[in-house]
Formats: C-alpha cells, structure tokens, sequence
C-alpha cells in the first residue's frame, strides 16, 4: 500500500477545520487495540484531506435482525439491471424535511416520490438515523444529521458495486469537503478504497482492503470523494450465491438541492464541532494490510478462495511455510488461526458438502452423462470444486438427489423464500438500467457490474440459496445445517 503525500495539499485541518466524525468519540484508534465506542482509522491523508473511520458493531444483532427485516420489505426497492438483464443489486432513496430531490447515478434516476409503502419507510428511516446519529455524535442534534440517504440490497454475493466515487452534485464532493456515512445490515462483504487517477480509475497499489460486517459504520470524511474511489467486490465465485443479504445505507447531506425542489434555498446544517484532533503520528497513514503487510503482494488470483476481485486477481502474499499465494482473508484463515466468520464456515461446509455429493454421483454413468451436459449447456468447467454452489444444488434438484439432510433445508428455504420474494417484489419496481458510453460512462462503469459474466446460457430454475441464511438467522433453519 503506497500512500506518499500529495504534491499539491489540500487546506489543511488547523487552516481550515474539520469536524471528523471518527473524532467525536474520542481520538480514534491507529492500529491498535479499538475500545468499545471507539473508531478505528481506516485512512488519515492530511495532503488530500482524506479521512476514512470504521466502527465494529455500532448496532447490536437485536436492532440489525430488525431494521434488516423492516428495511427488505418495506423501503421501495427499485432493482438495478445491467444489459444483459442480470440484477446488479437494488437500491432506494430516501429523503428528510420536505427535500424532494431525486437522486442519479450514472443514467438511473431514484426517485423520492410517494409509494405505497412510503409511510413506514420513512418511519424505519427516521427511527434508524437517530440511532446511529444519536450514538455516533451525541452531541449534535437531529438539525446536524444528514438529511438524505441511498440504500442499496444485494441479495447475494453475486450482486454488487463497481469502483465509483460519490461525487454528484448534490452532495457537493467532488469539490468540497462531504461526509458519507455507511452502516452494513446483513451478510459480511468486502470493500475496497484506493486513490484515483485522472480518469476515475483506481490505484492498484493504493488500495485498502476491509471488511464490512453486521452492524459496522464506516465514514468517509472530508475530500474522500474528490481523491479516491472504492468498491464492493463480488464474493468468490464458490460462495457468491450462497452468501447472505446486505442491506447498506449510506447516510450524506444533500447541499445543493434541485431546482424544483423546496429547499433549494434553504441553508444546510452540517456538523461543526471544533474537533480537530487526532492522535495521529504521521500526516498520512492508511490501516495495513494484514497479514504479511511487510511482505511482498502480488496482484493474483487467490489459490484457496479462487478471488478475483479486480482485474483477475487481489493482492496476496505467500505466507511463511506455504508455497501458495493467498489473500489477506485466506491468508488469516489458513495460517494464523483466524477463523472465518461462522457464516463463512457455514458456507464452506455447505459447498463442501455439495461438491462431494456431485462427484460421488459423477463416478456412476447416467449421472456422469447429465452433468456433462448440465456444465456444458450452462457454461460452467467440468470439475464440481469450480462451480457456484447454486448451479450444484440446481443440478442435484434436476437429478432429483438432493441429499436428504439437505432436502429439509431445501423444503423450509424454499417455503421462506417465496414469502420473501413476494413481499419484496411488492415493493420493487423493475428498472433497466442502459449502460452508456459517454461522460457517465465511468460512473455507470463502475456502479456496473465487470463486463465479464461468468456464467451464460439456458438455466433450470435456481434456488436463491441466499434467503437460507435469512432463514438460517431467524433460528428456523438452524438444524438444517448439521451435515453428516
Ligand atoms: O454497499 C456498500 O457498502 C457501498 C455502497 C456505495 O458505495 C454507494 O451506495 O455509493
Ligand atoms: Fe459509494
């Protein structure tokens, strides 16, 4: 990770300061042990203005199993697709105090207007903003609290967003210092930060990996949105269908209102506590990258989960005593005890599992036929080990030898996933979204999925396996998940 200092510095923060919402609590932690409340610096760039926190578990399960909930079947979806129709994630938009203002990203527009279920949206969205505004910065009052917010919902790991900044007009930050406040419901995802250049496009050797799980706020701060970009990765083809839903809000002041909206005129309150310190021991400093953050990173694929996140590959190091090159996940997982997190593990055994069944069937003749054909007309490799867990258990369904333990979780998933997709699609409205090749090219690029898609061709219907997990959580399924 290189960050050298830039060569044309920003204002800095004694000149002109900046009331950092990482600060609010206390001086933030730089690498060391986080103490509850605290946050932790993802990225300190005094040059460029750039500041990054993080918080683990601001919300407590409780309140996040509830607004998950409340948030997936009530806020008015509108689902994002990419050309080829593949649902990028869904999103939604919502707004406080009389704003009327739509928001766009790329050539999608989000409208704030009227829905049926609007009433209760704004509700849960009102309810949420205070909790976390009211735990974050005790000290300011509902009038400092942002005053808008987009949600986005990924379904699943396949679902996700490209590198972007958020740097519309409305909220002012491709020039001006603006505050993004993120929380994560749901399913752990990776996110990924880095400096960019000229022409949007990401740093490779800047970027800062983290991850995002259940309950954590992240903040960008300051001229985040002017000098860096960031990313949602799509999880490894193995887990990416069997990953669970996220729900993110990303809370941000709307400073330059539209023209026909009512408060075009208004002035906008924004935080401004004289909160300048820091603690901080260096004028720029980014959260390593760990483990092995002193030894050489490669771009590749990882040999153990398969990622590839960007540009075919990661950063990965050899970790002592391995030959095989591993990402910074894999790497904490296989050599330095760390343990995924249960989710995770659930996963794994799951595909384990999956894997073991397809091949011991593979070994008999007329099974061995039908998947040859099944991989073929789907475009998948032959080996099982290689396939995405949903296009297995679509095949096992196909061939009618879902194992039995697993037929259980399939019967009960299955019942839970229909109650859910019905309540969501009530709220959704479908959207196309047409990628362009102009000016808003790089935004619609990066809010888009890579232009490769894995996987083409005719499918047999699919189980979203993700909606298990939802399952999974609410205690209904947990014995389904005893594998023999
Ligand atoms: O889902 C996330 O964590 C990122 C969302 C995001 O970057 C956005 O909505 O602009
Ligand atoms: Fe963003």
């Amino acid at each position: 990770m290189v960050w050298k200092e830039c060569e044309l510095p920003e204002a800095s923060l004694y000149d002109c300061p900046l009331p950092l919402l990482g600060c609010f609590g206390g001086p933030p932690s730089f690498g060391h042990q986080v103490e509850v409340g605290q946050a932790e610096t993802i990225i300190w760039d005094e040059s460029r203005r750039c500041f990054a926190f993080h918080w683990r578990s601001l919300l407590d399960q409780a309140s996040t199993e509830t607004y998950f909930h409340k948030l997936q079947t009530l806020a008015p979806w509108d689902q994002l697709k990419g050309r080829k129709g593949q649902i990028l994630r869904s999103t939604s938009w919502y707004v406080r105090d009389g704003c009327t203002c739509d928001y766009t990203y790329g050539d999608a527009r989000v409208s704030s207007s009227q829905t049926k279920s609007r009433s209760q949206f704004v509700r849960i969205m009102e309810e949420l903003t205070a909790t976390v505004f009211s735990t974050l910065t005790p000290s300011l009052g509902p009038e400092c609290w942002p005053n808008s917010a987009n949600l986005n919902y990924y379904a699943d790991g396949t679902q996700s967003v490209g590198w972007h900044a958020d740097d519309e007009t409305l909220f002012g930050g491709e020039s001006q210092d603006c505050s993004i406040i993120s929380l994560s419901l749901g399913g752990r995802r990776e996110f990924w930060i880095a400096l960019k250049d000229e022409s949007m496009e990401p740093i490779q050797d800047t970027i800062v990996e983290m991850d995002l799980r259940d309950g954590d706020v992240l903040s960008m701060e300051g001229l985040m949105q002017k000098h860096t970009v960031h990313f949602l990765t799509r999880e490894p083809v193995q887990r990416a269908g069997l990953s669970p839903p996220r729900i993110n809000i990303t809370w941000r002041w709307i400073v330059n209102h539209r023209r026909a909206c009512a408060l075009r005129h208004c002035p906008v309150t924004t935080p401004s506590a004289k909160i300048i310190t820091s603690g901080a021991n260096s004028k720029i400093w980014t959260r390593p990258w760990w483990p092995g953050e002193a030894g050489t990173k490669e771009w590749r694929r990882c040999m153990s989960c398969r990622h590839n996140g960007w540009k075919g590959g990661r950063n990965c190091v050899q970790v002592e005593g391995r030959v095989s090159w591993l990402c910074r996940r894999c790497a904490k997982s296989h050599c330095c005890g760390q343990k995924l997190d249960p989710e995770e593990e659930m996963v794994d055994q799951l595909q384990l599992r999956l894997v073991s069944k397809v091949k011991a069937l593979q070994r008999q003749e007329a099974f061995s036929k039908s998947w040859d054909s099944f991989s073929k007309a789907s475009n998948l490799l032959k080996d099982p080990g290689r396939c995405p867990p949903r296009f297995l258990l679509s095949w096992l369904e196909s061939v009618e030898e879902v194992p039995d333990d697993l037929q259980v979780l399939l019967q009960k998933a299955k019942a839970q996933l229909e109650e859910t997709t019905k309540q969501l699609e009530q709220n959704t409205k479908q959207r196309l979204v047409v990628q362009g090749e102009d000016r808003t090219l790089m935004k619609r690029k990066h809010h888009g999925l890579p232009k490769k898609q894995s996987h083409k061709g005719a499918l047999p219907p699919m189980l979203s396996i993700s909606k298990l997990y939802t399952a999974a959580r609410t205690g209904s399924l947990t014995h389904g998940y005893h594998f023999s």
